[in-house]
């Protein structure tokens, strides 16, 4: 029996524009608990919209099934590679997050959100939803971590987050280089056009080291529109840029950095008295307590239609796909990889220890799944 609430849900939806949050997943190991961490997150602060997962062909179906179960909307997308041969100048750890240019193809959308598995979100963020089109909207991102140590801005000491502290030398270097976004958090416009225009562009730009970021930075630089930091906190920014940051208006956290997954918390940690930590367990520390869709009421009350017809679409295509394919695609490199491949040094050492304990909120989001790993 559907019930009233769920009718109502319905018509609510079928008013909607077409909108969606949307993330990526590749691979059978434990980004799937960031993924379930982020839908509990966007249910929590009450988003309007479905969270889409972009999977690879290499995600198990048991792990489908879970994300399911809590309301997201399961899409499978071809891998994308850079060009055959080249995949050595890409960081082996991110060669995979090139595929992720496949959510340009979710033309059933109007406009999405594009969120990393590894970002929690704390306040609702929709809004953002009625930005004006024809942008690409970001948060800028920070050069002052070790990550970047391959790049001239590292080098002289230049941040676009400070960038008074170190002026850049065009007497040396020419003109300073344009605004450069994180990708981890991205407003776009699905469109077959712009997909293909990235596939094509793709297949003729040799990868480099922070892969689709580094690429997206390239195609949307004319159209690229910052947004305030607190859309995309990344980690670092906490301890390289404090007196940018207000933290109780940070909307968007992004546990970037291998080491740093909030699902990954051991409880060893240091430095846990930190201020901006204990500021960041008292905004959190409530996601812990948003409940799984466990029964069949909640389930009702908050999967739409509109999910299980495409899932079940979903499904079709994919049977249809393993008939078919002879697909030859890489899994997921970098689940389980040394952070020393991404950057010479462990992010262990890079970020110090503190921020791991803010980790642990969002971490127990997930602790149902702790068996998934093993
Ligand atoms: O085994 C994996 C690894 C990664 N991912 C997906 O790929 C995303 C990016 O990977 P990481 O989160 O491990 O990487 P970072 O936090 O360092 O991310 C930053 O660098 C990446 C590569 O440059 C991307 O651009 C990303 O958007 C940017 O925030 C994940 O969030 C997740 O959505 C998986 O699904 N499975
Ligand atoms: O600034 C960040 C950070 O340094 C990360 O370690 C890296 O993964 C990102 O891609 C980058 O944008």
């Amino acid at each position: 029996m559907v019930s009233e609430i769920s009718i109502k849900a319905v018509a609510k939806s079928l008013d909607s524009p077409k909108r969606c949050y949307v993330t990526f997943l590749a691979g059978e190991g434990d980004y799937v608990k960031g993924v379930v961490g982020l839908v509990k997150g966007l249910r929590k602060v009450g988003s309007k919209y479905p969270l889409v997962v972009a999977v690879l062909p290499d995600v198990p179906e048991r792990h489908r099934q879970l994300l399911i179960s809590q309301g997201c909307i399961i899409r499978e997308i071809e891998p994308v590679y850079p060009p055959e041969n080249q995949t050595q100048f890409a960081m082996a750890y991110y060669v995979i997050t090139y595929s992720k240019l496949r959510i340009w193809e979710f033309v059933e959308y109007e406009k999405m959100i594009y969120l990393d598995a590894d970002t929690q979100v704390y306040d609702n963020i929709d809004h953002l939803f009625d930005l004006p089109n024809g942008y690409f909207y970001a948060v800028m991102d920070c050069f002052c971590e070790k990550t970047w140590s391959h790049t001239p801005q590292y080098k002289i000491g230049y941040c676009q987050q400070c960038p008074d502290k170190v002026s850049w030398p065009a007497d040396n270097l020419g003109p300073p280089p344009s605004l450069y976004f994180n990708t981890g958090m991205f407003v776009a416009e699905p469109s077959m056009e712009t997909a293909k225009r990235l596939l094509e562009t793709l297949a003729i730009t040799p990868p480099t080291p922070f892969s689709e970021q580094d690429f997206l930075n390239m195609f949307f630089k004319d159209i690229y529109k910052p947004i305030p930091l607190v859309y995309n906190l990344v980690l670092a920014m906490l301890w390289r840029h404090p007196e940018n940051i207000e933290l109780e208006k940070v909307k968007v956290v992004h546990y970037c950095a291998a080491g740093l997954k909030p699902w990954r918390y051991t409880g060893k940690e240091p430095n846990k008295d930190r201020e901006d930590i204990k500021m960041l367990v008292k905004n959190g520390g409530i996601y812990a307590m948003t409940p799984l869709l466990t029964t069949n009421r909640a389930r009702q009350q908050h999967l739409l239609p509109w999910f299980r017809r495409s899932n079940s679409r979903c499904l079709q295509r994919r049977h249809k796909r393993a008939e078919a394919s002879k697909l030859k695609y890489v899994t997921a490199p970098f689940a389980t990889c040394s952070p020393r491949v991404r950057g010479g040094s462990t992010h262990g050492e890079i970020y110090g220890g503190g921020v791991f304990v803010f980790s642990v909120f969002v971490f127990l989001l997930s602790d149902e799944l702790k068996d998934e790993n093993n």
